[in-house]
């Protein structure tokens, strides 16, 4: 498990390191990890470090004193380096052992040469971001983000390949959030401790790769987020036990699909089944019901009422819209399950039915809208957020909407937000971009609820464990297009990598 921090909390952690007067060493050791990332990024290239053009951008603090030094570094084995310093203050020692070195300063003062340096950036190996760090305070202001906002400009096969120190200049270390033009990086070398924002989207889209430099901090107090990492996949995805029957297994009951959207149903159920709990049943339109049993014929398809069906999880509301009985059903099921508290995967067309509460009685409930979705869902609790507004600050509305609505509130898109209403976070980002296709949302409230059928874990950490192995379907097969009908087929063998070779008790 991964765990990540808040700017404020990476800082307070370092303090007594440099009461102790450690500062210089820490800096030393950030350095050189930031050393190594340039070198295994010109390496990725074909690139040695001798001769190899290296372009870096230079704050007026340690950010800039840690990206001189691994100038210095680099200038030192060979590289041609040079430096634009963005303000009228850098790092002294950092500075002085950078032009010790052999490496260039150019100013950012003087136009002639920021036109130099932007020359210089365009035709480098490597472009180092050292501007802004854990210090900053809002966006990236001018002189400095008008030279970044042009050097982002150059795109393709030739752009430079471009490391952060610490963090992409421009992106808030502790949520993420973006205000003004930031150089999106192809790999982050961060010190001490994971900062929150690198794993929040939109700052996460900017980071590129991020490593870890291990400074030895002693971090305090609860984590901002948490991820579920590849080695908790292989202990989080349920194994059935040798005294196991298909009803202690765990049933996942699903309302989904209808005459107009059957393909919704299909997808749920797919993706359920695959995740093999001891039974899927699923309540909705005879044509639907008789088109999955062709495609999977171990459903167990009724158009009962769901007050008469007993499962351990639910899902409600892939392609219900406009059907009125499966409109009756979610409301049955929702209405119920206030007392009965069985976990329930509520999307897409259930969405509308959810009512605020502030009493505990959807602490049963996992809310899994887009942004979209939850704009509107926020709207009908008084809470005016647009989507535009909820893509900027993902992780604060997931929060928000989990407050407002005493439930899970997992928010889709590409780092996905879950948030508990008691305040735990975790965040995911293991899919690829091709998983924004059509029916991708029904596929992981499938996986979703079939987990929760299986249960042993509490609802956000499931939630969580759905994303991640959703994610991982599309990862797979990386560089194939993609639509949503492959996912459910991808399950049994990405379960059997990512659970690899754990014990078994079957
Ligand atoms: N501490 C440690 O032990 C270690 C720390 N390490 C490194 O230190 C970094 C933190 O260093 P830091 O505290 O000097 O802050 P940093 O991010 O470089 O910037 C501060 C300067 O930026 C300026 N500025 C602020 N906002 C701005 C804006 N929006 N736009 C433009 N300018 C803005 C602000 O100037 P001012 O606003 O006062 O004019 C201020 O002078 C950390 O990320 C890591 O890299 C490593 O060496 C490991 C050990
Ligand atoms: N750029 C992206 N990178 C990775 N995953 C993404 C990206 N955009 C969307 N996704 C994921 O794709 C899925 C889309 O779900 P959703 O919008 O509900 O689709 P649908 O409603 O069509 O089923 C979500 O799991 C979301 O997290
Ligand atoms: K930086």
């Amino acid at each position: 498990m991964l765990s990540a921090y808040s700017a404020a909390s990476v800082r307070a952690a370092e303090q007594p390191l440099l009461d102790a007067g450690h500062g210089a060493e820490l800096m030393r050791r950030a350095a050189y990890g930031l050393t190594m990332g340039i070198i295994s990024v010109l390496r990725s290239r074909g690139r040695a470090v001798y001769g190899a053009r290296v372009a870096i951008l230079v704050g007026s603090g340690n950010n800039g004193g840690d990206a001189l030094y691994a100038g210095a570094a680099l200038a030192a084995r060979g590289a041609r380096t040079t430096a634009l310093l963005t303000s009228a203050r850098s790092h002294p020692e950092a500075l002085a052992t950078f032009r010790n070195a052999g490496g260039r300063c150019l100013e950012l003062s003087l136009e002639t040469e920021k036109a130099s340096f932007c020359a210089e950036a365009w035709a480098s190996d490597v472009v180092l971001d050292g501007i802004l760090g854990t210090g900053s305070r809002g966006g990236l202001r001018e002189p400095a983000a008008s030279v970044v906002a042009e050097l982002d400009r150059l795109q393709g096969a030739l752009r430079p390949l471009v490391v952060a120190c610490d963090l992409p200049s421009g992106v808030d270390a502790s949520t993420g959030e973006v205000d003004g033009p930031v150089l999106r990086a192809d790999l982050t070398v961060t010190f001490g401790a994971h900062k929150a924002g690198l794993l929040s989207s939109p700052g996460e889209q900017y980071a590129g790769e991020v490593r870890l430099v291990d400074l030895g901090l002693d971090m305090q107090g609860a984590p901002e987020l948490r991820r579920l990492e590849a080695a908790d996949l292989a202990v989080l995805l349920p194994a059935p036990h040798n005294s196991d029957h298909k009803y202690t297994r765990g049933v996942a009951g699903i309302v989904a699909g209808s005459a107009r959207y059957p393909g919704a149903a299909l997808l749920a159920v797919a993706a359920a089944s695959a995740c093999g709990p001891g039974m899927v049943r699923y309540l909705g339109p005879e044509p639907v019901a008789a088109a999955l049993a062709l495609r999977n014929p171990e459903v167990v398809s009724s158009q009962d009422s769901p007050l008469e069906v007993r499962v351990q999880a639910w899902l409600l509301g892939p392609g219900i819209d406009g059907d009125d009985a499966q409109d009756e059903r979610a409301r049955d099921i929702l209405l119920a399950g206030r007392a009965a508290r069985i976990p329930t995967v509520v999307d897409a067309g259930a969405l509308g039915l959810v009512q605020a509460s502030d009493d505990g009685g959807n602490a049963h409930l996992v809310l899994t809208p887009h942004a979209g979705e939850l704009s509107r869902l926020l709207q009908r609790c008084g809470v005016a957020r647009s989507r535009a507004e909820i893509e900027a600050s993902p992780r604060a509305a997931a929060t928000e909407a989990a407050t407002v609505l005493g439930a899970v509130v997992l928010l889709k898109g590409p780092t996905t937000v879950v948030a508990d209403p008691l305040g735990a976070i975790y965040t995911q980002a293991n899919g690829t971009a091709r998983l924004a296709t059509a029916g991708s949302g029904d596929t992981l409230a499938g996986i979703l609820v079939a987990l929760l059928a299986m249960g042993g874990r509490d609802l956000p950490t499931t939630a969580a464990l759905a994303v991640a192995l959703h994610g991982e379907l599309a990862r797979s097969a990386p560089s194939t297009p993609l639509n949503a009908g492959m996912l459910a087929g991808r399950i049994p063998a990405v379960w059997a990598s990512v659970t690899g070779a754990r014990p078994t008790r079957e």
